[in-house]
């Protein structure tokens, strides 16, 4: 016997610097509790905005759509669905079916936003490597750079993840770069995406010896995991990307060639967050993922963060209604 639920839910957000174009006041999104013969799963879909491709209201659609088929004992290929409810309603099947497992990488790259201070304080309560993210390319390209060699130099086994969104021209990350100490480049594991193309991108890595990864590149249409020089990693943002099998494809086809898989969060609520952790527990065990976002928000939802202290919204709460 199989039973379905929907919920949806809205969270207030801050997402600050986070997302450049939009400061996000909500965080909206749906959660599915799938149940099949005593067996339980849950999952969030929450597309976000300026970054997913599908609505709301198409999401709803979509979610419709699918649980009526599953209630009916069939399935459908999840990755027809759009990135975000693939996603979510494959997480809710992996508890069922138990694929999933319990344990999550809940050490994750803190996220810096600028204050020397709060990243010393984060990165004092890391107990293995320490790596930080830090968003780069919203200010003067040069104090990114001094600000980012002046964290190098001040914390020698730091090792920094940096996060441009394609902002800058050539102009801007050369200079970014030239602020960078030669014997301190090989510590910035990555810059996401530091140029307007991915061409200029590798051109500017190649010519300053600095390493790049894929963010925006690994969900346009036909991309394809490629080694090249200067290029660390991948970003899989699993919300904007799809099924945890696609997400897992992507993860093997890095991992042959060498390169770094992180996963990515896309601002979800702690029960979508919690999900990304066991994920990447499991299929990135090497790599601290990226998932330094749950406290933009001022709750959790349903499951707790592994050591938060902000208060859990549960299904009687005003944040969450069905359906
Ligand atoms: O990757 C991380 O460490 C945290 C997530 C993060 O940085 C992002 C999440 C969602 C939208 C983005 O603007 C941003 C990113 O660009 O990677
Ligand atoms: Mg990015």
């Amino acid at each position: 016997m199989r039973s379905t639920k929907l919920y949806q839910y809205q969270l207030p957000v801050e997402t600050g610097i986070i997302l450049r174009q939009r400061r996000l006041k909500q965080r909206e999104g749906f959660i599915v509790h799938l149940l099949d013969n005593g067996r339980s799963g849950w999952g969030e879909i929450a597309p976000l905005p300026e970054f997913s491709h599908e609505s709301l209201a198409d999401v709803e659609k979509e979610l419709r759509h699918w649980l009526d088929i599953w209630q009916s004992g069939q399935s459908e290929h999840l990755d027809q669905y759009s990135p975000s409810v693939a996603f979510g309603l494959s997480c809710a099947l992996a508890e069922i079916e138990q694929t999933l497992g319990e344990k999550g990488n809940y050490q994750t790259a803190p996220l810096c936003y600028g204050d020397p201070d709060e990243l010393y304080a984060k990165l004092n309560q890391i107990t293995g490597e320490k790596i930080a993210k830090i968003k780069v390319g919203l200010y003067e390209a040069n104090r990114d750079g001094l600000i980012a060699d002046m964290f190098l130099e001040a914390i020698p086994d730091l090792k920094l993840r940096l996060d441009a969104n394609r902002s800058w021209t050539l102009e801007k990350a050369v200079q970014f770069a030239s602020k960078i100490a030669t014997n301190r480049k090989h510590r910035i594991q990555f810059i996401e995406e530091p140029c307007r193309t991915p061409e200029l991108s590798r051109q500017f890595a190649l010519e300053n010896q600095l390493s790049i990864a894929w963010d925006e590149s690994v969900r346009e249409p036909n991309f394809l995991v490629k080694k090249e020089p200067n290029l660390t990693a991948i970003i899989i943002k699993p919300t904007l990307t799809g099924s945890i099998q696609k997400c897992i494809n992507l993860i093997q086809q890095a991992h042959q060639q060498g390169i770094i898989a992180v996963i990515s969060s896309s601002i979800e609520s702690s029960l979508g967050l919690t999900q990304l952790a066991r994920f990447a527990h499991q299929y990135t065990p090497n790599t601290l993922p990226g998932l330094d976002t749950l406290n933009l928000m001022q709750y959790q939802l349903l499951r707790p963060w592994q050591g938060s202290t902000l208060p859990l919204a549960t299904l009687d709460s005003e944040f969450i209604w069905d359906i």
